[in-house]
């Protein structure tokens, strides 16, 4: 569990001692300040989950402070300390911005009750927000299945799960990643913290540089308010890159100074913030490869490559496939109010024996577009529809003679390899010329 930081403005230093001696005691950190300007400096560079600030400091009021920190972030909950319970104050307090006045001499067990509940709310609406974009997903479990491939990617994600270092994820397109992704955030220590979600693809290098870091008013024409960055609604939980290998070169020297500093910057900021996120990104490209020819920068490469989990592809676990389908297809009759929808034997063998280039997404599809289409209980091969263009690999039959047999596989092959004759003679043990002789020879027979 991640701890909360609390910022303690007080001018009294034997108030703070003893504050932050019964805090420290109960599993928060404190960090303390004893004028409003240090206060609103703490507060910027080092952003706490609740601020609590005694009314009367040397160069002002709490009410003068409210504002400026509700300016700095108006998500962070306030709580206002005064020596006399006046009604006057609590009412221009809690207008200002405060979340709760609380009068001295205080309770320390009232304040850490206080406390605990607004840093409660406080990231229930945290996470909300980082949720804003995509619909809150249900856990799914990503290791379904029991193949060794699956089996050792668990071993090992269970084993970096609890881990602060970076994760890179690796596997093809619709393998799962991102649910790998979500998985490691959701049973790890920073659970309670947000799970923020961007893809490096679908944003242009400025778009990227003003998610990330956010920006100043009027850092640019358009920043006509601050915008806080995802950076910073990710602090104390996941921060995840889809697609890393697409992010612009001149923004990854950015992300290496967070990894590597815990600090950045917002566009038009003259000073750096401290920020504490984990990465996970995942890539579909090899991104070593790009490293090396310099199009992604090698000193990230490495900082981010230390602990990497490789998504092995669908193909590669053919055995895992009855389990999934029968997983989408009890969710699809779940959620058409229908009973489950089974496989046919016909239909279960040519799932297994296809390649899924989509991976598990093109699974989900190619299984909802057949119950959605034949209306049945029983699904048959014949309503399976593939999206590769690869024809769909049944089993070769068992009445073929051993020359339809050798035809069929090869076609296969070649089909595999997208038509390139010297990949298909590697994988079938055979010279490229001996390939070309039996291509030639069907196409004298007409095959
Ligand atoms: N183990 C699983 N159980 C159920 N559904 C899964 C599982 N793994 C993946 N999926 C589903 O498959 C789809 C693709 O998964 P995901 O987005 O995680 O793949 P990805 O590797 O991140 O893909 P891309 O590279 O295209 O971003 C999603 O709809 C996801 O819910």
């Amino acid at each position: 569990m991640t701890r909360t930081r609390i910022l303690l403005v007080d001018d009294e230093p034997g108030v703070r001692l003893g504050m932050k001696g019964y805090l420290t005691q109960h599993g928060f950190d404190v960090d303390e300040a004893t004028s409003v300007a240090e206060a609103q400096e703490g507060f910027r560079t080092h952003r706490p989950d609740v601020a609590v600030i005694d009314y009367r400091l040397p160069d002002g009021t709490a009410l003068e402070l409210l504002p400026r920190l509700k300016e700095l972030d108006a998500a962070v909950p306030l709580v206002v300390l005064t020596g006399h319970g006046s009604i006057e104050l609590a009412v221009q307090a809690v207008k200002e911005g405060a979340e709760q006045f609380l009068t001295k001499p205080l309770e320390l067990a009232v304040l850490k009750v206080v406390l605990e509940r607004l840093v409660a709310q406080r990231r229930e609406r945290q996470r909300l927000l980082a949720d804003r974009s995509r619909a809150v997903r249900t856990q799914v479990d990503p290791f379904l299945g029991n193949s060794p491939a699956i089996r050792a990617l668990r071993d090992q994600a269970e084993r970096v799960r609890d881990s602060d270092s970076p994760v890179l994820v690796t596997g093809e397109t619709g393998s799962g990643k991102s649910v790998l992704a979500r998985w490691l955030h959701e049973g790890g220590p920073r659970k309670e913290a947000p799970f923020v979600d961007l893809n490096c693809a679908a944003l242009s290098k400025d778009l990227l540089d003003s998610e990330l870091f956010g920006h100043e008013k009027g850092a640019f024409t358009s920043a006509v308010a601050a915008k806080q960055g995802l950076l910073e609604v990710a602090d104390r939980g996941t921060l995840f890159l889809d697609e890393i290998g697409d992010m612009d070169v001149a923004v990854q020297p950015k992300l290496l100074k967070v990894l590597e500093e815990q600090r950045f910057r917002r566009l038009g900021d003259v000073k750096d913030r401290r920020v504490d996120v984990r990465l996970v990104a995942a890539t579909h490209q090899d991104l070593q490869g790009a490293a090396r020819e310099k199009r992604f920068r090698s000193d990230l490469y490495f900082r981010i490559s230390t602990l990497l989990l490789h998504v092995p592809p669908l193909r590669e676990r053919a055995e895992d496939v009855p389990v999934l389908a029968s997983h989408f297809l009890a969710e699809m009759g779940a959620h058409r109010g229908r009973g489950q929808v089974e496989l046919e034997p016909d239909a279960e063998r040519a799932l297994m024996a296809y390649r899924w280039p989509g991976n598990i997404r093109e699974l989900r599809n190619v299984l909802e577009r057949a119950v959605l289409l034949s209306g049945t209980s029983r699904l048959s091969r014949g309503a399976l529809r593939f999206e590769s263009l690869l024809p769909a690999e049944e089993p070769l039959g068992e009445d073929l003679t051993l020359e339809e047999l050798e035809h069929r596989h090869i076609e296969r092959v070649l089909a595999r390899e997208g038509g390139h004759v010297e990949r298909a003679a590697t994988k079938l043990g055979i010279s490229r010329s001996s390939l070309y002789a039996k291509i030639k020879g069907w196409q004298h027979k007409g095959g």
